[in-house]
């Protein structure tokens, strides 16, 4: 059934508008809480202020543009994209502040699913203020689709993203891929860093690359921060990723030696994946399944056994000064430090042969722990084999794939076993977005409303 499109003057709908592009400043720095952005008509339908939440445990977007509106929000309409927040937080409750600063009208986009900031609407109009909701309300969801799928799910919003050639292949056969794709599209990747609180990696590609993962070339990017999933603790002392340019936490088996990483890496530990059968024609053995009871994860040091208290939600993240993007290295496989450990190849058998439970870490446990120090989205950069479990675990919300004109013919395509081993149950996509970046495609697509689960 079709919503009822909101009574909105063409004033407010410019108004929410520009509400939305005042959210989207924020991406990538609010977390644990939502982009909002606000707009203040006065009683003649002017503009009088406008203000955005830029981070959190700062003032909320109703707050930003009430200061900015002064006496003139009386008997004016605030227009913001989430419905005013109803509880103390950090903050006081915005549709207490708007009360009190006498507006009354509130127009919003998108309703608050967070049980404990619902209800604003309900207090507003107990206190007498006309209340819209709905306005632009796509919109709204699309730019805030990161922070809304986390409240939905109980997890991070997890973005897989991959650059392949056309015949899909993410590496040549000799395990080089620098580089498949554009210098456009790779600047448009460290936007995708940038708007996210996390950049998840495997130790396969860490092994292969010795990423960087921080965001470059964006002056006053938040820096994510960088996981790798290394269930060995494979990770080199002087990989890149453990540089200081954003922090950095090694996720590990529960009996990963870890001795060898700097003190202050840290370190999480997570249980192993349950087994699961791999799709037939792979070279993946099946190992017997033992049942990992579910444990809880404990963040530790590196090379200590205690558990260090987990940083506070929102306080993942630093903001570094801009860092120069760092000449490149053109060689495949070469990198600016000292060289990691060859790369095994791309979903190794011996990898398996390592462990009785299932192939590396748990995904749903990892995420869980991201979503506890306050992630809400999640660049997942692969490679195959970790996107594979992701997409086996029902963890993609968003494909984003830079498809560049060259073909390999050998290598390893884009996505490894995903537990899919027959036509029908493949997982269909829609296609949200296509755009060109340099010479190659950017596709944008998500699971189809029927499989998500
Ligand atoms: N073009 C592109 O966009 C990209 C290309 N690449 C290329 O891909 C290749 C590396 O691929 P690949 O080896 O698949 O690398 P991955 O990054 O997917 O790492 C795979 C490894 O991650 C570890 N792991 C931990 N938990 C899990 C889990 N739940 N499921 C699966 N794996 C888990 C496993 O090793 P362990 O148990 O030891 O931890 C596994 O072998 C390189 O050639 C690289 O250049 C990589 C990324 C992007
Ligand atoms: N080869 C390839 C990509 N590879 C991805 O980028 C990572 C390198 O990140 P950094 O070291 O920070 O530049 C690498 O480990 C892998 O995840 N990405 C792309 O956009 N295009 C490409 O052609």
């Amino acid at each position: 059934m079709r919503q009822e499109d909101p009574v909105a003057t063409t004033t407010e709908t410019d108004a929410m508008r520009r509400a939305i592009a005042l959210s989207a400043r924020a991406l990538g720095a609010t977390a644990p809480n939502p982009v909002v952005g606000c707009v203040i008509l006065d009683t003649a339908g002017t503009v009088v202020g406008e203000g955005w939440h830029r981070k959190a445990g700062g003032p909320h977007a109703e707050v930003h543009a009430l200061r900015a509106a002064g006496a003139a929000a009386r008997g004016g309409t605030a227009v913001v994209t989430l419905e005013p927040c109803n509880h103390t937080g950090r903050t006081g409750p915005c549709a207490q502040a708007l009360i009190e600063a006498g507006v009354a009208r509130v127009v919003h986009a998108v309703s608050d699913p967070s049980p404990a900031a619902s209800g604003g609407a309900a207090t507003l109009r107990a206190a007498g203020v006309d209340v819209e909701g709905g306005l632009l309300a796509a919109e709204a969801e699309a730019v805030n689709v990161a922070w809304l799928t986390s409240v939905r799910r109980g997890r991070p919003f997890v973005r897989w993203k991959y650059a392949a050639t056309l015949d899909g292949r993410i590496a040549a056969a000799d395990g080089s891929s620098r580089w498949i794709s554009s210098a456009e599209s790779r600047a448009d990747v460290h936007r995708l860093r940038a708007e996210a609180d996390a950049v998840v990696a495997g130790s396969g590609t860490l092994l292969a690359d010795d990423p960087h993962l921080a965001v470059r070339g964006i002056p006053d990017a938040v820096q994510p921060l960088r996981v790798v999933v290394d269930s060995r603790a494979r990770t080199p002392r002087g990989a890149r990723v453990l540089d200081d340019a954003a922090p950095t936490l090694i996720a590990v088996s529960k009996d990963a030696d870890t001795s060898h990483l700097p003190d202050d890496v840290e370190v999480v530990r997570i249980p192993y994946a349950p087994r699961r059968p791999a799709a037939p024609g792979t070279a993946e053995p099946a190992p017997p399944a033992p049942a990992e009871p579910a444990e809880p994860t404990a963040p530790v040091a590196a090379g200590s056994t205690e558990p260090t208290a987990p940083a506070a939600p929102g306080a993942a993240r630093t903001t570094p000064p801009a860092a120069a993007e760092p000449a490149e290295p053109t060689a495949p496989g070469a990198s600016q430090t000292a060289p990691p450990a060859p790369a095994e190849p791309v979903g190794s058998a011996r990898a398996a042969a390592f462990r009785p439970e299932g192939v590396g870490l748990d995904v749903h446990t990892l995420l869980a722990e991201l979503h506890a120090r306050g992630i809400r989205s999640v660049l997942l950069e692969g490679g195959p084999t970790l996107a594979g479990a992701f997409v086996a675990a029902g963890a993609v919300d968003c494909v984003v794939g830079y498809l560049a004109p060259a073909l390999l013919g050998a290598g390893a395509s884009a996505l490894g076993d995903a537990g899919i081993s027959t036509i029908a149950q493949a997982l269909r996509l829609d296609v949200t977005d296509v755009a060109r970046f340099g010479p190659d495609l950017r596709v944008t697509a998500v699971p189809t409303a029927a499989q998500e689960k």
